[in-house]
């Protein structure tokens, strides 16, 4: 199993990047895990309580189960990937029965902070874009798909998402191999991945 890491800011383009290098790869060959899916459960808190989460720091994530899904997939078996609600800002019911593949992509904006999950890494790739285009692009998704308004979005900027940025995954960009450049499109570093990952495939 050939295990690639894609980290980068919010808005960096990261699943959009997953995505382009999945399309033309065959289904069966390439499985995702989104380190959204790991954020801890908050069952305990109230709504308004959740929103005030810092999700931005390393101690929101639930590394551990993470790296256990990990090593179980490396083992052969199947997992359940949990679903996250960016609405009500916690883990649904829900999971995804998630098989092991050749090939396992894991994106997340702080992969690349942790050892553990580090390590478990035979690619690491970070995509990068400036902070405005980051900004504006988080606006646009977050107010049309995650419920929020623009108020919302430019107080976590503010609050929590530049500060956490600039601690923790703009450094971690040090641990990547690759590192993508998505303030336009870049298809040639896709197809650059997407050669790689065919050659695993095909071995
Ligand atoms: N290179 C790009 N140029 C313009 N828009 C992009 C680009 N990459 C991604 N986007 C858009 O930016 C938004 C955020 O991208 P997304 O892939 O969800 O980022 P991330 O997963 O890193 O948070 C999406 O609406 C996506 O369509
Ligand atoms: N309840 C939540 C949980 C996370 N976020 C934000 O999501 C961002 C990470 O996801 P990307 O797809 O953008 O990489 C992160 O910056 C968190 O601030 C949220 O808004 N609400």
């Amino acid at each position: 199993m050939l295990i690639i890491g894609i980290a980068g800011g919010t808005g960096s383009g990261k699943t959009t990047v997953v995505h382009q290098i999945m399309n033309e790869l065959p289904e069966t060959e390439v499985g995702i895990i989104s380190q959204d899916s790991y954020y801890k459960t908050n069952d305990h808190l109230s709504m308004d309580e959740r929103a005030l989460i810092n999700f931005d720091h390393p101690r929101a994530i639930d590394f551990d189960l993470l790296c256990n899904h990990l090593k179980g997939l490396k083992q052969g078996k199947s997992i359940n990937q949990p679903v996250y609600s960016f609405v009500h800002h916690n883990r649904t019911d829900d999971y995804i029965i998630t098989h092991p593949r050749k090939v396992m992509i894991v994106e997340g904006i702080l992969i690349l902070t942790n050892p553990e999950l580090r390590e478990l890494f035979d690619i690491k790739i970070f995509v990068h874009a400036d902070s405005d285009e980051r900004l504006i692009r988080r606006l646009k998704r977050d107010i049309a798909d995650r419920g929020r308004d623009m108020n919302e979005v430019l107080n976590r900027y503010q609050t929590t998402l530049k500060p956490m940025h600039e601690q923790f995954i703009e450094p971690s960009k040090a641990y990547a191999d690759i590192i993508i450049p998505n303030d336009k499109y870049n298809t040639v570093a896709i197809d650059i991945v997407r050669t790689v990952i065919n050659k695993k495939i095909n071995d």
